[in-house]
């Protein structure tokens, strides 16, 4: 790969904190690992540490499978074990929460994550006149001229808790040594806060600290880097703030916008777009008011749009697929996109798990894993399933394995249940046999065994009633996986929301849109709707297709026309 002279002046700048505003598909994987191995240089025999964070694991395996390509070809003088790349909460939750944040929190026992489903959760829920209680999950944090606030909701939908009520169930749960995925933000900033060894000690270790996809750094997430930065920590940002698309989750883009006018940063700009064919470049150019460049040559392929109407979606899918077969695209390489979870079920025809309690812990554990690989979303399924099914586990069981557990016999545990998660050999069976007879039947001995396993090695006995537990009942005697016999068939493409496949390069994408959506998309980057669109679009690589309802196809014509879209007719 040649790299462009803008890629190499941020790989290349001398050590110090720097801000890089990138467009879409402009090589800011490519650059910051890069940058993460020059800084490595850079530092020489320091033995100071580099990381670089990001939001999600997928980002942290492209990451990490890019960094072993340029590694084989270092020079040995290059500290590669000082190097690390790793998600913010997982890496705030290794240095900080595990460690220290027990002490913060009053706790007798290092801190554990829990998902908020948990039964002793309930006594901790907010109270509200007149209304329903508020689970402590729901629970959000800000922080507001260095003070902390919680509230619930999101964007403009959002209620600003009493503070002393909440900060004393806040309190409560922290001393149990439990937090939630928001509460675990505050007891990071709240031990760094309030442990300066550790602060400081956090600073000396990582002097350097590169932060990809920083529009989506909320205000918390901010102020944590903020203590480190007055500590000396270079931090870095890298981003794009017309992807910004976590506002409702308090993520405004605001720091990596003014980052760049702070005494001691650098600004740096990334302008070539190498994903995209031009025409959907120049879409993005249009709504971003941008004015990146190309890369690539023109050839077939480009931005369309066609009517659709609910009850013909199949028709809809099938001109996708003959398109993509004309053009030479795989279907594997191909996605369609809609807005909300719950439409992504609906276009996918996505099978309801059947069962009842436990049983559909499982039975929706297997659906995850073989038609979607949610492997980490089917294990904690299981976890749930199988802690359900002893009589006298220790409280907070299930949570546990799936946060970080510390205990030895439950990290063991914990590759027990993962094993059996993965392997439909002898383990969760596969949802492609025959729901009632094949399949239950072999969950049923599967299960019997391991928690004959379980009793053995760890002595936990199981219920009584498992044959009750585990009824058959509402199990049909067709795969798992086939549709009920009223429901539909999938599109045979991969169907997600925008927000899924944010960061991906995508041969061909067809966005399934509503009115709002599409009159959204093309006001531009400026609200966080428009925003949604823009990250739709900047994924294609060849072809984006625009789906419009029917019933609005003629007033939004001439506004897709003339912003560049060609129109597919019927027929
Ligand atoms: N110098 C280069 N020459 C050729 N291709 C490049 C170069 N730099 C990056 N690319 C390619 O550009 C594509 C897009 O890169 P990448 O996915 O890192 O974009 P990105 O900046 O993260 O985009 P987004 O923010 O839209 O997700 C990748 O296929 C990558 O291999």
């Amino acid at each position: 790969m040649k790299l462009s002279d803008e890629q190499l002046a941020v790989i290349q700048a001398p050590l110090g904190a720097m801000a890089v505003t990138a467009c879409a598909g402009s090589g800011k994987t490519a650059t910051a690992i890069r940058r993460l191995i020059y800084i490595r240089q850079l530092m020489k025999s320091s033995r100071g540490r580099v990381a670089l964070l990001s939001f999600s694991n997928v980002a942290v395996d492209t990451f990490n499978k890019g960094f072993q390509q340029l590694a084989i070809n270092l020079p040995d003088g290059v500290n590669l074990k000082r190097v690390e790349v790793d998600t913010l909460d997982g890496f705030f939750t290794s240095h900080v929460i595990r460690p220290h944040a027990h002490r913060t929190m009053g706790a007798n026992q290092a801190a554990f994550l829990v998902s908020g489903s948990e039964p002793f959760l309930s006594g901790f829920s907010y109270w509200r006149d007149g209304s329903f209680p508020l689970p402590i999950a729901e629970f959000k944090v800000g922080i507001a001229d260095g003070k902390t606030f919680f509230y619930s909701g999101t964007g403009d939908n959002h209620e600003l808790l009493d503070q002393a009520k909440a900060l004393e169930l806040v309190g409560r749960l922290g001393r149990t040594g439990a937090y939630t995925h928001d509460l675990g933000r505050y007891w990071i900033y709240k031990t760094l806060s309030n442990q300066p060894a550790v602060l400081r000690a956090l600073a000396t270790r990582y002097p350097q600290i590169l932060v990809d996809e920083s529009q989506d750094l909320g205000m918390v997430h901010q102020e944590i880097l903020e203590l480190l930065i007055k500590e000396g920590v270079q931090v870095s940002l890298i981003g794009d703030a017309n992807q910004g698309i976590y506002g409702f989750a308090g993520a405004d883009g605001s720091f990596l916008r003014s980052y760049s006018t702070r005494e001691g940063v650098s600004g740096f700009e990334l302008t070539r777009n190498y994903r995209s064919l031009p025409p959907i470049i120049d879409l993005a150019n249009a709504l971003s008011g941008r004015e990146d460049k190309p890369y690539r040559e023109p050839q077939p392929g480009g931005l369309y749009f066609l009517g659709y109407k609910d009850a013909e979606l199949e028709r809809l899918f099938d001109r996708f697929r003959d398109c993509l077969d004309e053009l030479g695209l795989q279907h594997e390489q191909a996605v369609i996109l809609a807005r909300g979870a719950d439409r992504v079920a609906k276009l996918s025809g996505e099978v309801e798990p059947p069962g009842r309690g436990v049983m559909t812990a499982f039975t929706e554990a297997a659906l995850l894993r073989d038609q979607h690989a949610r492997f980490l979303d089917a294990f904690k399924l299981v976890s749930r399933g199988v802690v359900s099914l002893l009589e006298d586990a220790p409280s907070g069981l299930a949570s546990k394995l799936l946060g970080a557990p510390q205990e030895e016999w439950m990290l063991r545990l914990r590759r027990v249940l993962w094993g059996f998660t993965r392997d439909a050999d002898a383990g969760l069976p596969s949802s492609n046999l025959l729901g009632e007879s094949e399949w239950h039947a072999l969950l049923l001995q599967r299960i019997r065994s391991l928690l004959v396993h379980i009793q053995r090695d760890y002595g936990f006995a199981s219920v009584a009633n498992l044959g009750n537990k585990l009824s058959k009942r509402d199990l049909r005697n067709a795969p798992l996986n086939a549709a009920s016999p009223v429901g539909k068939q999938g599109p045979e493409i991969r169907v997600e929301t925008v927000h899924q496949v944010k960061g991906e390069s995508i041969d061909a994408v067809l966005y399934v849109a509503k009115k709002a959506h599409i009159e959204a998309l093309l006001g531009g980057t400026g609200d966080e709707e428009g925003r949604i669109g823009y990250v739709a679009v900047t994924r294609a690589r060849n072809l984006f297709w625009l789906a419009v309802p029917n019933s609005c196809l003629k007033e939004l014509r001439p506004k897709l026309v003339s912003a560049g879209f060609g129109e597919l007719t019927n027929g």
